[in-house]
């Protein structure tokens, strides 16, 4: 028997049996009606016992007829009983998620199959069937498998050093169905609606990532101020300068402009708000919480939140409505009220290779919390909750709506529907262009942006031929009319002087941001370019690593500040803070005279290999030694992808001269350099919220020891 047999065995047949088997245990942090149902239970340890079951959450879907075969009703309801898999998603360019998935593949994959837990056979990892080139994987075994058995744990572990270093998304199969539909192209103007905690932003921006330099943005917006930061959170990690997080009640989603002109995205996602009963497997307080108010409840605002969207959609331009949901109040109700209201809206029948769904439901009854079912025309049930009259679905075609249910493979419940805007009729004249050259960033230093709302600094674009600036053109060699990079920088103060981090954005996103400077509260947006804490030096500016990609075109072999060095001497910068030059000299004196003869300051190694892309890091080239400069999360990824060494958070970070784990010491400039990359104060604090420049400032600097 395996596991899935055996927990088969212990499926109850009968509803009182259920009750008695189907409990799981939930910290105490729900105060719900659940407890009058009394299905709910709490121990002396402050955990909630629930029961997975309900039966008015059961009557209500059988009522609905979802799933009219009893066989595959029944199916469906054991696998909402059971917990979910876990699955992820490898992220980044084609070819690092292809290294990535490479070494999964091999170092993981191959030790993973024929294994038993307990005597029983271990479910294999699979691919994702509807996600392309296998870069989404489902791994359906238990958490005590998980931690128990060596060869999953270490799988574990691999899986937490890749999500942190941005590699790997944790993220639901189905959630990852809605970007996928979308289909974002570089150039397009696109607007999540309802963004956090952002696995679905981050997608989008990927996708807009698909070329290099992408002319086009993402705005990704939650009404929850807490929880947009939670999605600047998740989506820094992409390193896009091509997105602009925001917080507004989507519902009333500002008129924006660009280029003179009110900005129409050429792509929406409206994941709205809902019930979550498609997440029941994941969350099981939705057992107790579950009513039959939710959905009615829901409905209006759902149904505000698409209209806006559609109101915001360029014409021919393509939206998603989803929720994780399964009740059709959440669902076709407001498709449906949504295509009668905006006869210039039609559903795209679309499948994805590989997906198993159903069609969307064409009728539907209207259930009030009593119970009862409600004719039209009942006082307080408004006729746009009802399904449509035969002749208008065959305009609809609701059935084009897609309905994903758990047992179909293995994962949450999910509801989708890709909507298109009708193009623009030829008639209409002067077409509108799409958008205008881009206007070059002012010649004199000009406060654009000045959104102040909620303590957010302002976004001060710097010209071009700002002195800092210049000083960065020359000492790391940019063309200076390349203005995707040059003329898209910008500081954080209300000074508008660069004193501490310059950040980098891209032309298109500063002309939206200074467009819309009153309109929107803006949240974040940008990367960070350049960071000085030394100015005694030619350029006291470092570029950072997360701005790599974007610069990579200029740090070629011809470029000074790029050195190429092999593997044996990456790996010694992965583990010794800050080599000096005299301990490198013999075994690599020609690296060592090539850096020798530069101007300290910053620089790059560029690792070559075969089979795979370069390497390139940012280094620090001081008076005495050169110190790699990236984070430790980064260095352990490394050492694990291209050396396949295991690391982890209790490990001594560097050796240093003192020893494995101690306190640095030496001279200033040696801590300085051995620490630069480090500044946590700031780096974690930006994480958490936007702090002004002044506050990042104003946090210890590692250079000041
Ligand atoms: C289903 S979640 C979105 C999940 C997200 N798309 C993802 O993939 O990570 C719904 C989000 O809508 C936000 N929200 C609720 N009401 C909203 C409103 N009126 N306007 C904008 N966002 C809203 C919630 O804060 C929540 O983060």
């Amino acid at each position: 028997m395996n596991l899935d047999q055996r927990q088969n065995a212990m499926r109850p047949s009968s509803f009182q049996f259920l009750r008695n088997t189907h409990v799981t245990m939930a910290k105490k942090n729900f105060r719900g009606r659940a407890g009058k149902r009394g299905n709910r239970d709490e121990n002396k340890d402050g955990w909630t016992e629930i029961t997975r079951e309900n039966a008015k959450w059961e009557s209500y879907y059988r009522s609905q007829n979802i799933i009219p075969d009893e066989a595959e009703f029944q199916d469906f309801k054991k696998h909402c009983q059971e917990t979910l898999p876990l699955t992820f998603r490898i992220t980044g360019s084609k070819d690092h998620a292809e290294e990535i998935k490479q070494i999964f593949k091999e170092r993981h994959l191959n030790h993973l199959q024929g294994l038993t837990f307990l005597g029983e056979p271990v479910k294999q990892p699979k691919p994702i069937a509807f996600y392309p080139n296998e870069l989404a994987w489902q791994i359906d075994v238990s958490k005590s498998v998980m931690r128990k058995d060596e060869n999953f744990a270490k799988t574990q572990r691999f899986l937490v050093i890749e999500t942190e270093a941005g590699n790997i998304s944790r993220q639901e199969a189905v959630s990852m169905i809605p970007p996928l539909l979308l289909d974002v192209k570089p150039e397009h103007k696109v607007l999540d609606m309802c963004a956090a905690p952002g696995s679905k932003t981050a997608q989008l921006i990927e996708s807009l990532h698909s070329e290099p330099n992408p002319t086009g943005f993402v705005v990704a917006n939650d009404s929850d101020y807490k929880r947009a930061h939670m999605l600047v959170h998740q989506i820094k990690r992409l390193n896009s300068p091509n997105m602009i997080v925001v917080n507004h009640d989507a519902q009333f989603f500002p008129k924006v402009k660009l280029h003179d002109e009110f900005v129409k995205f050429d792509r929406i996602l409206c994941d709205v708000p809902c019930s979550g009963d498609g997440t029941i497997r994941k969350n099981a307080q939705i057992w107790n919480k579950w009513s039959l108010g939710d959905g009615l409840g829901l409905n209006p605002l759902q149904f505000k939140i698409l209209q806006r969207g559609i109101d915001l959609l360029e014409d021919g331009g393509r939206l998603v409505y989803s929720t994780c949901s399964m009740n059709p109040m959440e669902n076709e109700s407001v498709i449906a009220h949504a295509l009668r209201k905006n006869k210039n809206m039609k559903i795209v029948k679309v499948q994805l290779p590989g997906l198993v769904s159903s069609p969307g439901l064409t009728t539907w009854t209207v259930v009030g919390k009593d119970g009862e079912t409600k004719a039209k025309g009942t006082e307080g049930f408004a006729d746009e909750l009802y399904p449509p009259t035969e002749e208008e679905n065959k305009e609809f075609g609701l059935e084009n709506c897609i309905r994903v249910y758990p047992h179909q493979q293995n994962t949450g419940g999910f509801f989708i529907t890709l909507l298109e805007k009708a193009p623009k009729e030829k008639t209409e004249e002067p077409a509108k262009k799409k958008f205008k050259p881009t206007t070059p960033a002012p010649e004199k230093k000009e406060k654009l942006a000045s959104a102040t709302k909620d303590n957010v600094e302002p976004f001060n674009f710097l010209p071009s031929t700002h002195p800092d600036l210049e000083k960065c053109w020359n000492f790391y060699g940019f063309d200076k009319s390349d203005t995707q990079i040059t003329e898209a920088c910008f500081v954080r103060n209300a000074t508008g002087d660069p004193s501490r981090i310059i950040y980098l954005s891209t032309p298109i996103v500063r002309d939206f941001l200074s467009a819309n400077e009153e309109k929107l509260k803006i949240v974040h947006s940008g990367i960070r370019f350049f960071v000085t804490q030394r100015t005694d030096l030619d350029c006291p500016w470092r570029i950072q690593a997360e701005a790599l990609d974007i610069v990579r075109h200029i740090l070629t072999d011809s470029n000074p500040r790029v050195l190429n060095i092999g593997l044996p001497l990456f790996e010694t910068f992965l583990k010794e803070a800050f080599p000096k030059y005299h301990e490198l000299e013999e075994r690599y004196p020609d690296f060592i005279a090539k850096a020798k003869a530069l101007p300290h300051g910053c620089g790059f190694i560029k690792i070559p290999r075969e089979g795979h892309e370069d390497l390139m890091y940012p280094i620090w080239i001081g008076t005495s030694c050169i110190n790699l400069m990236l984070a430790k999360k980064e260095t352990f990824e490394a050492l694990y992808r291209v050396f396949n060494i295991e690391t982890n958070g209790s490990d001594a970070y560097k050796q240093t001269p003192n020893g494995p784990g101690k306190k640095i010491q030496g001279t200033n400039e040696e801590v300085a350099e051995a620490t630069s990359e480090e500044t946590p104060a700031v780096v974690a604090s930006e994480d958490a919220t936007p702090v002004p420049e002044e506050a990042a400032a104003a946090a210890p600097a590692p250079t000041e020891a």
